[in-house]
């Protein structure tokens, strides 16, 4: 007998159950189906009944039970027995679901045997359709990666890497199998999966990264945008009062934050006093009433803003409660936007793993929920794990999925710095606050057309380097960076790590400034702070140039007080004022960086010397001497290498 799995989506039932929730939100379920069923492909006239709590909530764990069925169960009594009580308790307060109406485009057969237990952190419409898309077994256990149906694939698939072949050449991964009952024993007692290296081969799999990616749900916008009420701290009086800037500044920022959002749009904006932004509320008792009460007027609004850089799981709860919509801070607003932007494999598993540790300040919340529910599932069956534990796990094993995936990345780039270094060019990093003109002054410098500022928040999420000359004629490299943004956790960002892993191995750091905006010496404050946390060296923050960008947006001439002519330079990226400057600024220092000398070497005109020149330093220029006899040459080489020429050559070369 052939065993059919069933693959459901819950997405229209959540959504007609609870609109508010996110379309998403129903992706992060853990679902746990007890017993597969048989029965005729496309058709599930006896499918059984499905419950599902109306206070569902992304993370609850479900369970489905498919006791009406009429196939062999050959899970253990106590599992059956134990989700037979949980669905009682789920009926009474809920309304049952028929599955029939959504399974018929998800179902997926041949996939499991009967009794085989499947746990999911996906919707099992994504298996269906990771399933057909992959057409195999053991590539299907990629897109579970980290949830404990991968470990239930895995278990049931235990097969060599020598002895593996394609999964179309073996038709057995996909019959049905009494391996598959004893998934739960494989789980191994303590619930947890060895991590083997054949599982790290697949971290190589191109499509692992998408799925890693897509697998972060909670950040997802619905369907259609939000409307979105901007709340806006304002701290008038004591330590927390920014000295820098205003509250009508930080507020015009967290608008253009929601505004880089597709589909987000601000409905409005409150900005609000508060004499104790660290208090659970933010807000004094009246003000957050007010506030309650303006948010609850407006049917509108779908989301509420509040510009803090994060907020607790705990406080994000109590104000989804008061305000009956979802509360996002600093630090998932760039999330969101970095969501977005994100085109290459390392940027999108930077940002998954920036959502982890959000993800995991809102278990609590989850058990919460689940408790909330009296009799909602807490178990899992067998080992005895705690829906928290699972949770918990879950998130871990994700983590320790997408660094080691991002390891792999970083050694790829490890290897390309190690290919510059070798080669001696040097590396000059440019930094600033987001959308300050940082890809657009390296465009300029380096004549490089791949790269495309965009007037955007965050619209660089790689960091990219680019080879331009200096007046000199040698080559440096220009990084591109991530830009920063004030109140904002950049530690919980692999993005700036990465970011500020760069800038700490580079040989310069030009600090670019947007001085056109009115912010700007907030801003440049912030980058300071970002870069004085990062312990660098301290000849990298003494060389720092400071570029004041956009200087053709500016009233009238602007100029540098002659005692910061060195460090301080004028330009517009965009139209190419003071980049000549910036260059000769930038090769000087350089030079004093790298330990680099520019000169010019009178070498025998027959003889090795001048292919050992061309071998170890940048030749610049050849002239005939007078004589005829000798060659006057201008070198740029690194000091070291300039020792060693000099001893090697003793007596035949000289420096002029
Ligand atoms: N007027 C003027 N606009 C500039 C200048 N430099 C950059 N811009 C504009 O500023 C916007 C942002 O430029 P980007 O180069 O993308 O800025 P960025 O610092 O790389 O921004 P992120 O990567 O988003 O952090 C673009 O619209 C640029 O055209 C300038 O010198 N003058
Ligand atoms: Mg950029």
């Amino acid at each position: 007998m052939k065993f059919h799995s069933l693959a459901l989506s819950l997405e229209p039932f959540f959504r007609s159950q609870c609109p508010s929730l996110m379309m998403t939100d129903w992706t992060r379920c853990c679902c746990k189906v007890i017993q597969s069923v048989t029965g005729s492909t496309g058709q599930h006239q006896n499918a059984p009944n499905v419950c599902i709590p109306s206070l569902a909530r992304p993370g609850h764990l479900l369970h489905f039970d498919f006791a009406q069925a009429s196939v062999p169960v050959k899970v253990n009594d106590e599992t059956v027995m134990r989700s037979k009580e949980n669905l009682w308790r789920v009926r009474n307060q809920t309304t049952d679901c028929r599955f029939t109406s959504v399974a018929r485009r998800c179902h997926l057969d041949n996939m499991t045997s009967a009794g085989q237990k499947l746990y999911a952190t996906l919707p099992f419409e994504r298996i269906a359709t990771n399933f057909k898309q992959r057409g195999g077994y053991l590539n299907c256990r990629q897109s579970f990666l980290g949830s404990p149906l991968s470990r239930c694939f895995h278990s049931s698939s235990r097969v060599s890497r020598k002895d593996r072949k394609h999964p179309k050449d073996r038709p057995d991964v996909l019959e049905s199998t009494e391996e598959g009952t004893d998934v739960a024993n494989d789980l191994g007692s303590d619930g947890t999966y060895s991590e083997d290296e054949e599982y790290d081969n697949e971290l190589d799999d191109e499509n692992l990264t998408d799925e890693l990616y897509e697998e972060q749900v909670t950040l997802v916008t619905p369907e259609g945008g939000h409307k979105v009420i901007v709340v806006q701290p304002n701290v008038k009086w004591g330590a927390k009062k920014q000295h820098l800037t205003t509250g009508e500044l930080m507020l015009a920022e967290s608008v253009a934050l929601v505004e880089t959002l597709p589909y987000w749009t601000v409905v409005d904006t409150v900005l609000m006093s508060t004499k104790t932004p660290d208090k659970k509320m933010i807000f004094g008792k009246g003000n957050f009433q007010t506030l309650t009460e303006k948010i609850q007027t407006m049917k509108e609004v779908t989301a509420v803003f509040l510009s803090v850089e994060a907020l607790t799981g705990r406080q994000q709860k109590e104000m989804e409660e008061a305000w009956g919509v979802p509360v996002f801070d600093r630090y998932t607003v760039v999330l969101q936007i970095f969501k977005d932007h994100a085109r290459t494999k390392e940027a999108k598993l930077q940002i998954a793993l920036a959502e982890i540790p959000y993800l995991k300040t809102r278990i609590s919340e989850e058990v919460a929920n689940l408790d909330q529910q009296r009799g909602g599932v807490r178990t899992r069956g067998g080992g005895g794990e705690t829906f928290r534990e699972l949770r918990r796990r879950v998130l871990r094993q994700k983590e320790t999925a997408i660094k080691k995936a991002l390891v792999r990345l970083k050694k790829k780039r490890d290897l390309l710095r190690l290919g510059r270094t070798r080669k001696e060019i040097p590396v000059v990093s440019v930094v600033g606050y987001t959308n300050s003109g940082k890809t657009t002054l390296i465009k300029a410098l380096t004549g490089e057309e791949r790269i495309q500022p965009q007037d955007q928040l965050f619209a660089t999420l790689d960091v990219t380097a680019h080879a331009g000359q200096l007046p000199s004629k040698m080559t440096a490299l220009y990084v591109d960076t991530v830009g920063f943004l004030s109140q904002l956790p950049h530690h919980l960002i692999a993005s700036f790590n990465a970011t500020l892993e760069d800038v700490r191995l580079s040989d310069l750091i030009v600090h670019i400034r947007d001085v056109s905006h009115p912010d700007t010496v907030n801003q440049k404050h912030n980058v300071l702070e970002v870069l004085n946390n990062l312990q660098l060296p301290q000849h990298l923050l003494d060389n720092m140039i400071e570029a004041n960008n956009k200087i053709d947006l500016l009233d009238g001439e602007s100029s540098v007080p002659e005692e910061d002519e060195d460090t301080v330079i004028n330009i517009s990226a965009l139209q190419g004022t003071g980049l000549d400057r910036l260059r000769e600024v930038v090769e000087e220092k350089l030079f004093v960086a790298t330990d680099t000398v520019m000169t010019t070497l009178r070498i025998p005109m027959a003889g090795p010397q001048l292919s050992q020149l061309y071998k170890n330093a940048t030749v610049q220029g050849v002239q005939v001497t007078e004589d005829a006899e000798h060659l006057d040459v201008d070198v740029i080489m690194g000091k070291a290498a300039f020792a060693k020429f000099m001893h090697a050559f003793k007596g035949k070369v000289r420096q002029l």
